[in-house]
């Protein structure tokens, strides 16, 4: 009789490292710019939960060069933090992609932290020339921390700035990083003369206005509350050049986005296997961080290789 194997965020913890997993998640986001049946990942299903401000998202992924088949399923709910539980909570199932069954539920909140904080590295990385000497990230919470992690060891910034509503978080985040930050009272004079910033909360209005950024500078916008694009004012994204993970998930998720005329310029995938390049005189450049299935299919079926790996 076979078991369906748990794999715990505990396991996980002990698997991670930036240096390992950029790449795993650079291949992943070029393989679902190639559009053929060898790696299968349609929109994921979004369901809002008006009362609790919550989400609900299903999303399934394929890959045949991977041989994995999976389905992350994960909630957003922003009140748990008073509560003492995480705001994102993940699973994610993989199945055996011949037949169909279920082979190991992996608890995926690290996952999620630390896969979507790979990815605006991995875009850092490809739409950013310029110099990287001060990260601004706005908010403190779990996807802060990862994208402060991972963006310092992978660039190593000599500052790195921390903005939060509630400042005694930052406080607190600033803490547990194993390096010095810098916080701010004042968003606006946290992002001055950035040249990388994140945003990675749930705030429902702009926390980026376009005048405070300066000109060159990249942003990574993480944020996904029940509207993806509240965090930055609209000005900015009209003035700058803006490209996301997975096109068909944009046309659904910032939809807004593309009814008031902005374009969106293509996937990172594009530009990381130089399909496409970004124009050298760009204002400022936004990579849509929406989160896409087949990063954490890649992340799983790593960790769950080591996981049956250590039990033989
Ligand atoms: N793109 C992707 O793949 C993923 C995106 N996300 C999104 O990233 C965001 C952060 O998630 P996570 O770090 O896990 O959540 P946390 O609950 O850990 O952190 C939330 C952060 O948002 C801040 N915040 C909440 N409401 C507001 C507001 N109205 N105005 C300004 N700041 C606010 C909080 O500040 P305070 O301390 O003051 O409460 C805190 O800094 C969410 O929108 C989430 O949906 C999450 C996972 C993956
Ligand atoms: O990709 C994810 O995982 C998430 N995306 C947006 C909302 C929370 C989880």
């Amino acid at each position: 009789m076979s078991f369906v194997k748990l794999i715990s965020d505990d396991f996980v913890k002990n698997c991670l490292e930036w240096k390992t997993l950029v790449p795993v998640i650079e291949k992943s986001l070029v393989d679902i710019s190639i559009k053929n049946k060898s790696t299968i990942q349609p929109a994921r299903l979004f369901m809002d939960i008006p009362d609790k401000q919550g989400l609900f998202l299903a999303m399934p992924s394929y890959s045949e060069n991977d041989h994995a088949l999976a389905c992350k399923l994960v909630t957003s709910f922003p009140q748990n933090k008073s509560i003492g539980i995480p705001s994102v909570l993940a699973n994610i199932l993989l199945f055996d992609p011949i037949t169909g069954k279920i082979k190991a539920i992996v608890e995926a909140n690290r996952i999620t932290a630390w896969r979507t904080a790979a990815a605006s590295a991995v875009a850092t990385k490809c739409m950013h020339k310029g110099s990287k000497d001060i990260l601004a990230i706005l908010g403190a919470g779990t996807q802060a921390e990862s994208h402060a992690l991972a963006l310092k060891e992978m660039f190593d910034f000599k500052e790195v700035r921390i903005w939060n509503r509630t400042r005694e978080r930052a406080k607190i985040l600033a803490s547990k990083l194993p390096f010095e930050c810098t916080l701010f009272e004042s968003n606006e004079e946290c992002v001055k003369d950035a040249d990388v910033i994140c945003t990675a909360t749930y705030a429902k209005e702009p926390i980026l206005q376009d005048t405070w950024v300066k000109e060159g500078a990249h942003i990574n916008a993480i944020g996904a509350g029940q509207n993806h694009h509240s965090e930055l004012s609209e000005a900015l994204y009209r003035k700058s050049y803006l490209v996301v993970d997975h096109m068909e998930s944009a046309e659904k998720e910032l939809a807004g986005l593309t009814q008031m005329g902005i374009d969106i310029k293509g996937e990172i995938g594009n530009y990381l296997n130089s399909s496409k390049t970004v124009p050298e005189d760009v204002t400022c450049t936004i990579f849509h961080n929406l989160g896409i299935a087949i990063e954490d299919l890649v992340t799983a079926n790593f960790i769950y290789n080591k996981f049956t790996k250590g039990q033989k």
